[in-house]
């Protein structure tokens, strides 16, 4: 990574005011200036993933309907036909630079489910190996209470459990306003921006007012929501206008730009809390050779397994030790207890052999471990 850089992992959430510019169809100026941006952060080896909203707007526009429709069956209809026009608008511009986009429609209960907790986080820290853009949105069609009017949570909160489930070192949300303010600024002029926010607190969300025009879902209050969020787990959190010149690098290089909040745990305490601050399901004992490549941080591969303990499930926690009963560390397992039990000791290309399935040749990836 370029050491003119202060993170290294990113993720990027833009909002419908910001990619519509409030006109209630997608400004394709404004996604190509801001994919620009994107696109250089990724050429100097910043890692990034967008969850993007404007699907609804995108519909809208398709359809050629551009009155405020608050019903919600239909806002999933207008979801259903824009979420591939979005699609199509990010998947040329980012070609434009020589950059492979993938999608990832998303609920919140899927990140809730252990097992699609499990799924998407492999699969979002695949595509960032790869250097694929992932584009993210919130699965409209089946997360009927995330385009409700009142509605408490929406890519804002989706955004902050993305950055959570791919170890993001900050989230950047970017909107058609340059911060928080002390007031919704466009019923009170006299407001002014907080450059910092140490903790987010009753007072903090209480600064909060309605969303600033009739295209924008969650207003400030769900912004400050996922600044929570993401920020008790240790991600730094900035609200910026996507509108402001060069916004995506000026934040990257640590200029002083909208509102921070700042993290209250270091990235790494989170990762440790992912995986130990879970009850832990079962044990996996591994011998003195897998011992020694997890404490380096290695993936655990059935060939290193002497036994198991528990009737753990596929993407739950686990606790490693050696066969002295030594702890090594905790990991989310790709296997349950009886596969493990069934593929342990051999080399990875027999588990589909054996198994008739294949979740992968680790049964905890290094991106899932935590080491004591
Ligand atoms: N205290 C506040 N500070 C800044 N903006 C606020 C505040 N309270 C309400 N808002 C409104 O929130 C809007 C941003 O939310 P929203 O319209 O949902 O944007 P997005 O589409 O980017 O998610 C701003 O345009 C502004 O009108
Ligand atoms: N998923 C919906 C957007 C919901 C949403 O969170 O909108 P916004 O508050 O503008 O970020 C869409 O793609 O239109």
């Amino acid at each position: 990574m370029n050491s003119e850089f202060c993170y290294k992992r990113i993720v990027i959430k833009l909002g419908t005011n910001l990619l519509t510019g409030g006109a209630g169809k997608l400004d394709r100026e404004v996604m190509s200036g801001l994919v620009a941006q994107m696109a250089a952060l990724v050429k100097r080896g910043v890692e990034i993933t967008v969850v993007t909203s404007g699907a609804i707007a995108a519909g809208k526009e398709k359809l050629g309907l551009f009155k405020k429709n608050k019903d919600m069956p239909f806002k999933q209809v207008l979801a259903s036909v824009g979420q591939n026009r979005l699609m199509n608008v990010y998947d040329s511009l980012f070609a434009e630079h020589g950059l492979t986009v993938a999608q990832a429609l998303l609920t919140k209960s899927d990140l809730h489910d252990r097992s699609g907790y499990l799924n998407a986080r492999n699969t979002l820290l695949a595509l960032i190996e790869l250097g694929v853009v992932t584009i993210v949105n919130e699965n409209d069609v089946v997360a009927v209470d995330e385009i409700q009017e009142a509605k408490f949570g929406d890519n804002d909160n989706l955004s902050a459990m993305v950055a959570n489930l791919v170890d993001a070192d900050l989230l950047l949300i970017l909107s058609d306003i340059d911060g928080l303010y002390t007031a919704n600024p466009r019923t009170e002029p006299s407001a002014t921006l907080i450059p910092v926010v140490e903790k987010v607190t009753q007072e903090i969300e209480a600064l909060a007012g309605g969303v600033g025009s009739n295209v924008g879902t969650g207003g400030m209050i769900t912004k400050i929501e996922a600044a929570r969020l993401a920020t008790s787990s240790g991600v730094r959190v900035i609200i910026a206008s996507g509108h402001a010149p060069g916004v995506v690098e000026r934040v990257i290089t640590g200029e002083s730009i909208g509102t921070h909040f700042l993290p209250h745990a270091s990235p790494d305490a989170r990762h440790r809390w992912l995986v130990s601050g879970l009850s832990s399901r079962g044990r996996i004992i591994i011998d003195g050779g897998a011992a020694r490549a997890v404490a380096r941080c290695s993936s655990l591969l059935p060939a290193g397994v002497k036994s198991v303990e528990g009737a753990f499930k596929r993407g739950d926690i686990v606790r490693l030790t050696d066969e002295a009963g030594t702890q090594v560390g905790y990991g989310i397992t790709n296997y349950d207890a009886i596969d493990v039990d069934r593929i342990k000791g051999l080399h990875s290309e027999a588990i589909g052999v054996v198994l008739g399935h294949d979740f992968g040749d680790e049964i905890i990836h290094r991106n899932n471990l935590a080491v004591c």
